[in-house]
């Protein structure tokens, strides 16, 4: 598209001096008469010693004070761009994108460069329906790049960013986004994209640990664990430890449910000691328990489950130490108000390789 403007410079094009491409027309302007009008190619500007580089680009609407600007850089004439019937400029295009996709705790600002961002106004889980993003990029002439379907996002990251590729796109492409769009919210009764806030729970943590218990050696896991709960905005309302204990463990657990705690955390014990006690006592409690084990390193040895619908964590050593692992997956998940089952559990290997 470029190239069919730069050659058309010499030649003049038509009679009046425009060129078309599709149903838009270049056109050669006095610079006084470009207000409210689109630039067809990047302006550069040059102070020696001082300053090369573009001072307006392609597709910038001219504005009135940037009429001296453009003299200055001794610009008499213009050659701008009247978009045609069924032709958007690259900034609108991504607009009605960003407009069609966002829900809730998204918010998008103006448009630059054809781009524009999907931008959380929380701290959530990104909500993205992948069967939009893969039908909207299909159409092609226009990219919508995002993150992950159920990461964590926090407040002011970006989740998407929609772009148009030529500076002209034609308005079909963006209707028919816009239509695969609203398709899914009338389906689903809710926007291809959001972030989903995360409840504020208070959970009963059970570290194990004969050697723990027994004051051999300082508890570190309880202030990991802390830590990792308050950075989601939840709390740790009560720590209690144990021994390597099966009834003891189980015990502890039924007192944790009795409180009235929202969730239970349970440390240490989880791998293939015989002192690894922490399944068992977990499964004795009468927990459901939806996976033992998580296709995700680190934090394989994890288990999850609810007993009488309260969701229950076995933390294995790792989550004390790695600052990413399978609970960091998981745990916003529930916080968010998922119900897990088993084949969330499954698909999470796919990219669940996180060291
Ligand atoms: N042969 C295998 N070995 C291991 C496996 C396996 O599948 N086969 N799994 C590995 C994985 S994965 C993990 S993770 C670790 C640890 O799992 P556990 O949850 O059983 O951890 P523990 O044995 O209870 O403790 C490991 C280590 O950390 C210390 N610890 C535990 N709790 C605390 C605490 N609250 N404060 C401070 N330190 C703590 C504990 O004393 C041990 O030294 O197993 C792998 N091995
Ligand atoms: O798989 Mo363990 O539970 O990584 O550290």
């Amino acid at each position: 598209m470029t190239d069919g403007a730069e050659g058309s410079r010499g030649s003049g094009g038509s009679g009046d001096g425009a060129v078309r491409i599709g149903n838009t027309l270049l056109r050669e302007v006095k610079t006084e008469d470009a207000v409210g009008l689109t630039l067809a190619h990047d302006l550069t500007q040059i102070v020696p010693g001082q300053f090369k580089g573009r001072l307006f680009r392609k597709g910038h609407r001219v504005a009135e004070e940037d009429i001296p600007k453009l003299k200055d850089i001794g610009k008499e004439h213009l050659y701008v761009l009247e978009l045609g019937d069924g032709d958007l400029h690259e900034d609108d295009a991504a607009l009605r994108l960003a407009v069609a996709l966002a829900g809730d705790n998204l918010t998008y600002g103006e448009p630059h460069e054809g781009k524009v961002a999907l931008k959380s106004t929380i701290t959530g889980l990104a909500a993205i329906a992948r069967p939009v993003v893969d039908g909207i990029n299909a159409l092609g002439d226009i990219a919508l790049a995002t993150v992950l379907n159920h990461r964590v996002v926090r407040e002011g990251e970006a989740i998407a960013a929609t772009r148009a590729i030529p500076l002209i796109v034609p308005e079909a492409k963006v209707a028919e986004a816009e239509r695969i769009a609203a398709d899914y919210r009338e389906r689903e009764g809710a926007a291809p994209m959001a972030v989903r806030p995360m409840r504020r729970l208070r959970a009963g943590l059970l570290t194990t640990g004969s050697e723990v218990f027994s004051g051999r050696i300082e508890d570190k896991f309880g202030p990991a664990v802390v830590r990792k709960l308050a950075d989601y905005g939840s709390e740790v309302a009560e720590q209690r430890f144990a021994p390597d204990d099966r009834e003891t463990i189980a015990w502890h657990i039924h007192y944790f449910l009795e409180r009235g705690y929202d969730m239970i955390l349970v440390t240490g014990g989880m791998s293939v000691d015989p002192d690894d006690r922490t399944p068992g006592a977990i499964a004795d409690a009468g927990t459901d328990i939806v996976s033992y084990g998580t296709p995700m390193l680190p934090g394989s040895m994890l288990l999850f489950g609810y007993l009488r619908g309260v969701p229950v964590f076995g933390l294995p050593g790792c989550v004390m130490h790695d600052p990413y692992t399978s609970f960091d997956v998981l745990l916003p998940r529930v916080l968010a108000g998922d119900t897990i089952v088993r084949e969330d559990i499954v698909s999470m290997g796919y990219g669940g390789l996180h060291r």
